[in-house]
């Protein structure tokens, strides 16, 4: 297996890291377009095999897709993150361009490889893509509902005072602030979420949830990283092994939840072939009326991208 990671910045070299460290490929190419920059980041994770005990390979390329040929995974992490006080969308301008030119290279040198987008705006990004690798949509997809459901389960678990392991969750809806975490189906060792918490503190935590990247934003000055990357990586798992995992991902709707022609988080089954089927829950009228609004925020900036005239 080889995966390449475009972007080796902060979620692009900690994906790479967490790919070799559990030898998820032979061979991990880190490709950047600072000069010098994927190779030195390869190089400092090549130098950690020793210490973690794996044989994965990590290659630094800069700009040079020659080396990222044949890949049966992509992950694309190039793009400015955001910094205190932008939204998400704000970075439109710039990563639509970045993400359109790294797509196709991609495409060019791995025409039969699984595409996964972490740039931001995430569901727009994973549009883009979408439109530009012209392959079919179960092989373009978004990373956003693993982290998202991640931080939402680490603070009910932190909250329970119980092992985060042992918490379950679906998210669905766009990677802002509009997502649509789901308390009807969250559940804590097979015991439903209500049983354990008031709804007052559920409800916290499902507010602190949607705003979860911005508190790391304000936090740090630019945005999350390990979480992001050990996302992006148990992504390229489920497919490199084939485990038919049911994740939240960023996926094409063709008029499943009633929705056409828009990139949204549902719950599919993520496999050898990508994204193998879409799961259709029974979403009740508040959930649907939550996930109508998170989808016309997202129409909202696709819109505003098909206006950009760039693909
Ligand atoms: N989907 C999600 O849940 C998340 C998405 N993100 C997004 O991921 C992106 C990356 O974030 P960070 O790694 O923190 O940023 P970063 O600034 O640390 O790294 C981005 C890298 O992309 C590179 N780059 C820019 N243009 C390129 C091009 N044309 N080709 C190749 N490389 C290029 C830059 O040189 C830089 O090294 C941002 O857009 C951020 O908003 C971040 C966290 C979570
Ligand atoms: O918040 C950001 O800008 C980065 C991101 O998507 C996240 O951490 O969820």
């Amino acid at each position: 297996m080889k995966v390449t990671v475009v972007g080796a910045g902060n979620v692009g070299a900690t994906c790479a890291n967490v790919i070799a460290h559990k030898e998820l490929a032979n061979e991990v190419v880190l490709v950047d377009i600072k000069e010098g920059f994927a190779e030195g980041k390869a190089l400092d994770i090549w130098e950690t095999s020793p210490i973690n005990l794996y044989d994965t390979r990590t290659i630094g390329s800069t700009n040079d897709y020659t080396k990222t040929a044949n890949s049966d995974v992509v992950v694309i992490t190039s793009g400015l993150p955001r910094k205190p006080g932008m939204s998400r969308d704000d970075l439109i301008s710039t990563n639509a361009g970045i993400v359109k030119s790294v797509t196709e290279n991609i495409i060019k040198h791995s025409p039969n490889s699984k595409i996964i987008i972490v740039s931001n705006p995430l569901d727009v990004m994973t549009y883009v893509a979408y439109l530009t690798a012209k392959v079919d949509s179960s092989r373009v997809f978004g990373m956003a509902g693993i982290l998202d459901t991640a931080r939402y389960r680490s603070f009910l678990a932190e909250a329970l005072d119980v092992s985060p392991k042992d918490i379950q969750a679906v998210l669905m809806g766009g990677h802002g602030d509009t997502m649509v975490p789901l308390p009807r189906y969250t559940t804590v060792g097979g015991i439903p979420v209500t049983e354990l918490i008031d709804s007052e503190k559920l409800d916290a935590i499902v507010e602190r949830t949607k705003k979860g990247g911005g508190e790391l934003v304000n936090l740090m000055g630019t945005s999350a990283w390990y979480a992001p990357g050990a996302a992006a990586a148990q992504m390229v798992e489920a497919i490199v092994r084939d485990q038919k995992r049911v994740f939240p991902v960023c996926a094409w709707l063709q008029g499943e939840y009633g929705m056409k022609d828009i990139y949204l988080g549902v719950p599919v089954v993520l496999g050898k072939n990508g994204i193998e089927k879409i799961i259709e829950l029974d979403l009740n009228d508040d959930e649907k009326a939550l996930l109508k609004e998170s989808a016309a925020a997202v129409k909202s900036v696709m819109d505003v991208f098909d206006n950009m005239n760039i693909v």
